[in-house]
C-alpha cells in the first residue's frame, strides 16, 4: 500500500501558519515532512474531522491540528492549521466548494451564509438589478448568493467582501462601483474562467486549476521544506498565475497599472520557463529591463523566489549592458568611451558650432538621429528616405532628409574622432550584429550545415517594456527564434519615463491577440490610486502596438488615509513642511519613508535639511538606495519599480513638473512638447504610485498644472468603488 503522499498548501493555510509562533511553525514543517513521507503514520492521528465534512484532521503537535482535504488518492490539500479548540468551530463555519465558473476550490464562510434568513435592512438591495443566474455566471460563490441578495449598504458589502472568496469579492466590488455586467465579465470573470466545463465534485481537477489559490504545490513545498520559507511570500492571483504559466504561441504582453503584479508575473514566468528546460548549465533565458537598479532588484527577487538553482539558468542584465556585451564580443567600438545619452544634445550643439552649421537646431537633429535613424536601425540613406517618422512633428522634404543624413554621418565621425559613442549607438550596433547572427543561424539550420551557431536565447522576458527603444527591440527579437514562448513582455505605457515610443508589430514582435492586462493593485490604497489617476486625467496612452491603452478597471481593495496636498510660499517653507511631515510619521529610520523631488539640487537640499535636524537619510542612486535604513531621498527617475510605506513628493511646482525648459517646444515642435509633457506627467504618476499607505504632495508657489484643482483643494471625491475599500488587514 502506498504510504507517500503529495501535499499542497492552500494560501489561507499558509497565512495561518506564518502567523503562528516560530516554534509552532517548526512543528508544522515537521508535520508536513512526515505526512508526505507516510500519510498513514499513526503518530499523525489522521481521522475524519467531523461527521458532515469531507475534511480530515491530523495532529501537528499537542496544541495544533492540520485540516486536510483529500483531492485524490494519496493527494491532499492542506486547508487550515488550527488550534485544537477551534477545529469544531472551523468545521461548522467553513465549507470548501469548487467554483462553477473558475473551476477553483474556494473557502466559503458558512457563518455568513447562515446570517441571511432575514433581510438586515429595509433598504434597496445593492444587487437587485441582477438575476441569480447572472451573478452566478460572474462567479459569485453559490453558497453566498442568499446573503449577497440581502446586501443593501456599503458596510454590509464591505463586511461580506472581507471574507468572501476572491472572485466573489472582486465581482461585487466592481459591480457596486458602477461597472456594467459586460465590463465586470470581461475584466474580472473572463480572465479566470475555466476553459473546460467545471465538474463541482471533481476536486482532483479543481486543485490543479489556476483559480485555486494554492500557495505552493507539492514540488515547491519540498523546496520550501528544505530551504527558506520566506521565498514563497507571494501567491499568485489566478489571473496572474494563468499568465505566468500558460504556454504561448508567440510574443505575449502583460500590461496593467502600477502595483498590479506585472513584475511578479514576469518573475514567475521565468521560474515556470526554467522548470521546462532540459537539464544543463547554460542560461537560455534572458530576463532584462531598462535600468541597472531594476535589473539588480529582479535578481534579488528571483533568488528569493527560487534560489540560486533558478537564477543559474537565467541571464539577468539591463538592456544597455546587454547591448554593450554584444558589441564588445564582436570587438566593435573597442576603446571608445560610451557617453551618457543626456549629454548628447550638448554634443550636437558643440558639433554644429564647430562645423559652422546654422540651418539646423541641435535638439531637432538629436531627436531625429536618436529616434528615427538609430531608433529604427536605419542602415542607409535610402532607408532613411523611406522611413516613417511617427511622433516627429514637422515633415521633411527629400532634400532636407539628405542634409540630415549627411549631418548625422559627420556627427558620428566627429564623435568617433573623439573616442566617444552613445548608448543609442551601442544599441543600434548591437541590434545589427544580432540580426546578422540570427540570419546566419537560420541559414545554417536550413542548410543543416552542422554549424553550432544558434540564437543567443530560447526565451526572453522583459520587465518595464514601455521604456525600451526600437533598436533594443530589434536586438531582442533577433536573440530568440520565432517560436512559442519566445518573448514575454511586462510593462505599462502610463509609466513610460524615457522617450521611447514603438510599435512592436513593425519590429517583428507581433503581440496581437496575446496581450492581457492586470487590474487589481496590490500596492496602493484606493485613496492614493484615485489621486494618481486624477494626475493622469485627459492624457492618451498607447499600447506599444499602435493602439490606445487605458486603465479601465484598475482598482484596489485596500483602504487608507486620504493623500495630503499642501502648498508652501517658498522652497524654504516647503522644506519645513517636509521636515514636519517626516516628524509626524515618527521619523522612522527603517527605510519605510521616501522623499521624491524633481531635481538633484532639490534632493540635496532636502537631504541637508533633514540631516541638520538629525534625521538619517539615504540617497537613491543609479543602482538603487545606497543603504536600507534612513529616509530615502531621490529624484523621480530613481523611483521606478520601488515601493514605500509612506512617500512625500515635493517640489511639485509650476516650471519644475513639467520642466519649464520644454515650453520652448510648444510652438516650434508641438508633438515633441506633448511627448515631453506626457513623460513628466508619467514621472509624477510613477512617484505617486510608489506609496503603499500614505502620500503627501507639496509644492511652493504655483502648483504643477498636473495637480488639478480637485487635488490642490483636496476635493477629490473618490469614485464609488473607492468608497468600498477594505482595510489592509482585511486582505
Ligand atoms: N498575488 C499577489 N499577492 C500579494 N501581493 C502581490 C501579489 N501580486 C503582487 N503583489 C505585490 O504587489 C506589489 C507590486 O507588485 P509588482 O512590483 O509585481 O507590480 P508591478 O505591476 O510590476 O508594479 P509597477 O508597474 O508599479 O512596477 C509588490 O509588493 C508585490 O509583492
Amino acid at each position: 500500500m502506498r504510504t507517500e503522499a503529495t501535499l499542497r498548501i492552500m494560501n489561507r493555510a499558509h497565512k495561518e501558519m506564518t502567523a503562528l509562533p516560530r516554534q509552532e511553525q517548526g512543528a508544522v514543517y515537521e508535520f508536513m515532512n512526515r505526512f508526505r513521507a507516510n500519510h498513514r503514520d499513526p503518530v499523525l492521528h489522521v481521522r475524519a474531522a467531523g461527521a458532515d465534512s469531507d475534511l480530515l484532521a491530523a495532529r501537528v503537535d499537542g496544541a495544533y491540528r492540520a485540516l486536510l482535504l483529500p483531492v485524490g488518492e494519496c493527494d491532499y490539500l492542506l486547508v487550515a492549521v488550527k488550534h485544537r479548540d477551534q477545529v469544531a468551530d472551523t468545521l461548522t463555519r467553513q465549507a470548501f466548494r469548487v467554483n462553477r465558473v473558475s473551476g477553483g476550490i474556494e473557502v466559503i464562510d458558512l457563518a455568513q451564509a447562515a446570517q441571511t434568513s432575514a433581510p438586515r435592512s429595509p433598504r434597496r438591495p445593492l444587487f437587485g438589478a441582477y438575476t441569480d443566474e447572472q451573478l452566478l455566471g460572474l462567479g459569485i460563490a453559490e453558497l453566498l448568493l442568499p446573503q449577497v441578495r440581502t446586501l443593501s449598504s456599503e458596510e454590509e458589502l464591505t463586511e461580506l467582501v472581507g471574507r468572501a472568496p476572491q472572485l466573489t469579492a472582486d465581482v461585487l466590488v466592481a459591480l457596486a462601483a458602477g461597472n456594467s455586467y459586460a465590463e465586470v465579465y470581461a475584466q474580472i470573470t473572463e480572465p479566470v474562467a475555466a476553459e473546460e466545463p467545471v465538474d463541482p465534485d471533481d476536486f482532483a481537477t479543481a486543485v490543479n486549476s489556476p483559480a485555486t489559490q494554492v500557495f505552493s504545490d507539492d514540488e515547491a513545498l519540498q523546496a520550501v521544506l528544505v530551504k527558506d520559507f520566506a521565498q514563497w511570500q507571494v501567491f499568485l492571483h489566478p489571473t496572474q498565475r494563468k499568465l505566468a504559466e500558460k504556454p504561448t504561441t508567440g510574443p505575449t504582453r502583460v500590461g496593467g497599472g502600477p502595483g498590479t503584479g506585472k513584475t511578479i508575473v514576469a518573475l514567475h514566468r521565468v521560474a515556470h520557463l526554467v522548470k521546462q528546460l532540459p537539464p544543463g548549465k547554460d542560461k537560455p533565458i534572458l530576463l532584462t529591463t531598462f535600468n541597472r537598479n531594476l535589473a539588480a532588484d529582479l535578481r534579488t527577487r528571483l533568488v528569493a523566489l527560487g534560489g540560486q538553482e533558478l537564477t543559474a539558468r537565467v541571464d539577468i542584465v539591463n538592456i544597455d549592458k546587454l547591448a554593450g556585451r554584444v558589441v564588445s564580443e564582436a570587438k566593435v567600438g573597442t576603446g571608445r568611451r560610451i557617453v551618457d545619452d543626456n549629454r548628447v544634445p550638448d554634443l550636437w550643439q558643440t558639433f554644429l558650432l564647430e562645423v559652422g552649421e546654422k540651418g539646423w537646431d541641435a535638439d531637432f537633429l538629436y531627436a531625429e538621429w536618436t529616434q528615427v535613424i538609430l531608433g529604427q536601425v536605419l542602415n542607409s540613406r535610402s532607408d532613411y528616405f523611406r522611413a516613417r517618422r511617427p511622433n516627429r512633428g514637422r515633415s521633411l522634404t527629400r532634400g532636407e532628409r539628405d542634409q540630415v543624413w549627411q549631418l548625422t554621418e559627420q556627427f558620428t565621425n566627429w564623435l568617433d574622432g573623439q573616442g566617444m559613442w552613445t548608448w543609442r549607438q551601442v544599441a543600434e550596433r548591437a541590434a545589427r550584429l544580432e540580426m546578422d547572427r540570427a540570419a546566419r543561424a537560420v541559414a545554417a539550420a536550413e542548410e543543416s550545415s552542422g554549424s553550432l551557431l544558434r540564437h543567443r536565447y530560447r526565451h526572453v522576458v522583459v520587465d518595464e517594456a514601455q521604456d525600451l527603444s526600437a533598436a533594443h527591440w530589434k536586438m531582442l527579437r533577433a536573440m530568440v527564434p520565432t517560436t512559442g514562448d519566445d518573448m514575454f513582455l511586462a510593462g505599462d505605457t502610463h509609466q513610460r519615463i524615457y522617450d521611447n515610443h514603438v510599435t512592436l508589430g513593425s519590429l517583428g514582435i507581433n503581440i496581437r491577440g496575446r496581450s492581457s492586462r492586470l487590474t487589481l493593485s496590490y500596492r496602493t490604497t484606493r485613496q492614493i490610486l484615485a489621486a494618481a489617476l486624477e494626475i493622469m486625467s485627459g492624457e492618451v496612452y498607447d499600447d506599444l502596438n499602435g493602439g490606445e491603452e487605458n486603465l479601465a478597471g484598475y482598482r484596489s481593495l485596500l483602504r487608507g488615509e486620504q493623500p495630503v496636498f499642501r502648498a508652501a510660499a517658498t522652497w524654504n517653507q516647503e522644506l519645513d513642511l517636509i521636515f514636519e511631515q517626516v516628524k509626524g510619521w515618527g521619523s522612522p529610520a527603517d527605510g519605510s519613508v521616501a522623499i521624491c523631488v524633481p531635481t538633484r539640487e532639490l534632493a540635496a537640499a532636502v537631504a541637508a535639511r533633514l540631516q541638520q535636524d538629525g534625521v538619517p537619510v539615504t540617497e537613491i542612486g543609479p543602482d538603487g538606495p545606497k543603504g536600507a535604513g534612513g529616509v530615502h531621498i531621490g529624484t523621480m527617475h530613481r523611483f521606478k519599480g520601488l515601493e514605500y510605506q509612506r512617500m512625500i513628493i515635493a517640489g511639485v511646482s509650476h516650471d519644475l513638473i513639467p520642466r519649464g525648459m520644454i515650453d520652448r517646444y510648444e510652438t516650434v515642435d508641438p508633438k515633441r512638447y506633448q511627448r515631453e509633457r506626457q513623460r513628466d506627467r508619467s514621472l509624477l504618476f510613477v512617484a505617486a504610485t510608489r506609496a503603499r499607505d500614505e502620500l503627501a504632495v507639496f509644492w511652493h508657489g504655483t502648483p504643477s498644472p498636473f495637480l488639478t484643482a480637485r487635488l490642490t483643494q483636496q476635493r477629490l471625491s473618490e469614485d464609488p468603488a473607492a468608497r468600498l475599500g477594505l482595510d489592509r488587514q482585511a486582505l
